[in-house]
């Protein structure tokens, strides 16, 4: 199943040395993913997924007329006027559970003892709760029923109620929540847990909708080692398959962490052309600057560009800090679209979320593919500073407002975002912000 159109930039940037834009390098990934084909899953399956079909109500719900309270079903006249001086006395027919198929009939002066959700007996025209009368014990008004472990007979003898109650009351009627042939849920209605609740309710098992694309991650790197393993000199922990699996599971992906690959582009390329068979979207962290072991790049700048129309993957500068080198393309006999992260820990992750996360989200179908953004005011002691013409993301905390840089703007200080949960946007053309301006701010997490 193809999850990219043949990948044709809409740009000419033929040369190698053209510095895209964040815009541009968005707008050409955004133009190239396409949303899954839909497929039919079970409800719990398709959870945060889009759906593709109308939803119309086969059965009327409530399906019955049914009692909201735990009481006595009887007839109107027969409570009329009743009080606690004056109580009406009914002889009790038995009892109406829930789930119950063989119903009573309330015929004048009796009653049945009746618990939520139980249907209205024939000839029963309302509900009284059960604290509105004696409960049949003749002792005056009582919290609750007694437990059926204590009276497994059920209900017999009199009741007296002690208060009247119009027609209908406590009733929940057949329908009044939707009607059979009613709309349940609109086609691009995105499925949470109400709306599943709501198709539950009805008796709707599956529903067709764009399943969550799976999506591979694959880190590169001789030096990595996986955590709780003994370091050796020159070798560092691998940080970003753990963080880039975890932000693709977080924008609603089913996601494969491939661990760190070594800087050997035969390895790369059989490894990716194993992980092919389960990815919708395949995503690699390093290896795409221009040092000599820089494998991701080695390995898929001619990838299927001969033989795959459509295919490759194309290595590029953005006008962007962290982030400036990244590659993207599509690879392998369905086109599956690829985007080729920058190492650095930093780097990678605000790629992710500037560029991964809207590819997964269309993929899934979703309107809203971005973050959110909103405007804030920079707090701190210091004035920030950014590179002349790259826009640059800074981390930060964001509160009512108000935006606070964490840690500098370092691309490997993993532990300042980790405490953060907002980027500040420099743009371009501004190489410095003073605390008390106003500025961009894309929020994290949520
Ligand atoms: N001469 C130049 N050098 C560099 C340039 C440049 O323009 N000219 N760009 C720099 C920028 S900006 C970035 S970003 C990096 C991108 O490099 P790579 O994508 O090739 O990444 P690596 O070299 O493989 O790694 C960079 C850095 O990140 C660490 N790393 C890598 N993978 C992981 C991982 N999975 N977990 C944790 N840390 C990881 C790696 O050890 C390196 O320290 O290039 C600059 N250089
Ligand atoms: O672009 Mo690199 O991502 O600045 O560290």
């Amino acid at each position: 199943m193809s999850s990219a159109a043949p990948h044709v930039t809409g740009q000419d940037h033929s040369d190698a040395d053209h510095l895209w834009s964040v815009d541009e390098h968005l707008e050409d990934i955004l133009a190239t993913v396409r949303p899954l084909e839909p497929i039919e899953l079970h409800l719990l399956d398709a959870q945060d997924c889009v759906l593709v079909e109308d939803i119309t109500v086969p059965v009327s719900l409530p399906p019955f007329d049914n009692s909201s309270m735990d009481g006595y079903a009887v007839r109107v006249a027969d409570v009329a006027g009743a009080s606690e001086e004056f109580p009406a006395a009914l002889e009790v027919v038995g009892d109406v559970a829930a789930g119950q198929a063989e119903l009573l009939h309330v015929g004048p002066g009796q009653a049945a003892r009746i618990m939520t959700g139980a249907p209205l007996p024939p000839g029963a025209e309302t509900v009284v709760p059960v604290e509105w009368t004696d409960g049949g014990l003749g002792e005056g008004p009582v919290r609750g029923m007694r437990a059926r472990s204590l009276g497994p007979e059920g209900a017999t003898g009199h009741v007296h109620v002690y208060r009247p109650a119009e027609a209908r009351a406590h009733v929940r009627a057949k329908g009044s929540d939707v009607k059979a042939g009613d709309r349940a849920l609109e086609a691009g209605t995105v499925l949470g847990p109400p709306q599943i609740a709501l198709l539950a309710a009805i008796g709707r098992g599956t529903v067709r909708v764009r399943p969550r694309p799976r999506v591979v991650v694959l880190s590169t790197g001789s030096e990595l080692v996986q955590p709780d393993t003994e370091l050796g000199t020159g070798q560092i922990y691998d940080s970003n398959s753990f963080a880039l699996t975890a932000a693709a599971r977080d924008a609603g992906a089913i996601a494969y962490r491939v661990g760190a690959v070594a800087d050997d582009a035969d390895t790369l390329r059989s490894t990716i052309e194993d992980q092919l068979v389960r990815a919708d979207l395949m995503v690699t962290t390093g290896g795409v600057s221009v040092g000599a072991y820089d494998v991701v790049k080695e390995a898929l700048s001619h990838v299927g560009d001969e033989d795959e129309a459509g295919s490759g993957i194309d290595f590029r500068k953005l006008a962007m800090q962290p982030g400036k080198p990244q590659g993207f393309g599509s690879i392998g006999p369905d086109h599956t679209p690829l985007l080729a992260l920058p190492g650095n820990p930093v780097s990678s992750y605000v790629s992710f979320e500037l560029f991964v996360r809207p590819a997964i989200r269309t993929l899934m179908g979703l309107r809203d593919v971005h973050r959110p953004t909103t405007r804030a005011t920079l707090t701190g002691d210091k004035a920030l500073t950014s590179p002349k013409g790259r826009r640059q993301f800074l981390r930060a905390t964001y509160a009512d407002g108000k935006v606070t840089p964490v840690g500098g703007a370092g691309s490997h200080l993993v532990a300042a975002l980790a405490h953060a949960d907002a980027l500040i946007a420099v743009p371009e053309d501004t190489e410095s912000v003073e605390p008390g301006a106003d500025v961009e701010v894309v929020l994290l997490g949520r």
